[in-house]
């Protein structure tokens, strides 16, 4: 995936000022910045929910997109979901989807309607169903909301498990964390991209 020169504006207020950024495969990269510096817009473009004022963005293959605000039918159970998305991504079966939700240690409310399930819980779900078809680039925003300690490290390992096997990762945050386990590390302010630190893979 690569994006130049993304600019975007909401009415008058500019949030994005050329942005520059290349996902090479087999990459863990990480974006932070402070609340509202516009990672999240950066986001909505690279998946394409949202339209940049101006730039370009190149993708190609299977990506991904864990949005930062979990969208889940309350009605449905968690079981009912993957079905959903089994037919969305036009998967065979479910095989990898429960491996993601045994990682992520909620195999067991497979059959719980999502209005009923605990905020860590959702948040889990949002993560299989932007994981389940095995994609090649990977867009995550705020993936580790509401996580308790051990599912947060389940995460990280999970998610260093699928750069290793060459799938192309970017995780935004307004926590700089565990940025150790990161090959790349951006920092979004003042709309512009800057590298906080590089790491050679
Ligand atoms: N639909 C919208 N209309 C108008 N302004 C918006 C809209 N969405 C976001 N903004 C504004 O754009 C700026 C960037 O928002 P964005 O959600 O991208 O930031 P963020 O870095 O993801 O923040 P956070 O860490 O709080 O999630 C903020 O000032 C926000 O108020």
């Amino acid at each position: 995936m690569e994006v130049e020169g993304v600019h975007h504006a909401y009415g008058r207020r500019v949030v994005l000022r050329g942005v520059d950024i290349r996902l090479a495969a087999g990459v863990l990269c990480g974006i932070v910045g402070e609340n509202g510096a516009g990672k999240s817009t950066l986001l909505k473009i690279l998946s394409g929910e949202l339209q940049p004022t101006r730039g370009v963005v190149r993708q190609g293959g299977r990506f991904g997109y864990c949005p930062q605000h979990v969208v889940l039918n309350d009605a449905l159970t968690v079981q009912q979901h993957l079905r959903f998305f089994q037919r969305a991504y036009r998967l065979a079966d479910l095989r990898y989807a429960e491996e993601v939700m045994d990682v992520l240690g909620f195999a067991d409310y497979a059959g719980e309607r999502a209005g009923v399930l605990s905020g860590g819980t959702r948040q889990k779900l949002n993560v299989t169903l932007a994981l389940m078809h095995d994609p090649q680039v990977l867009l995550l925003d705020e993936p580790y909301q509401g996580f308790d300690w051990d599912t947060y490290q389940r995460f990280w390992d999970l998610a260093v498990r699928l750069r290793d096997a060459g799938r192309s990762v970017l995780v935004v945050s307004h926590l700089a964390y565990d940025t150790e386990r990161l090959d790349e590390l951006w920092r979004l302010d003042d709309g512009l991209l800057r590298p906080d630190r590089a790491v050679a893979a």
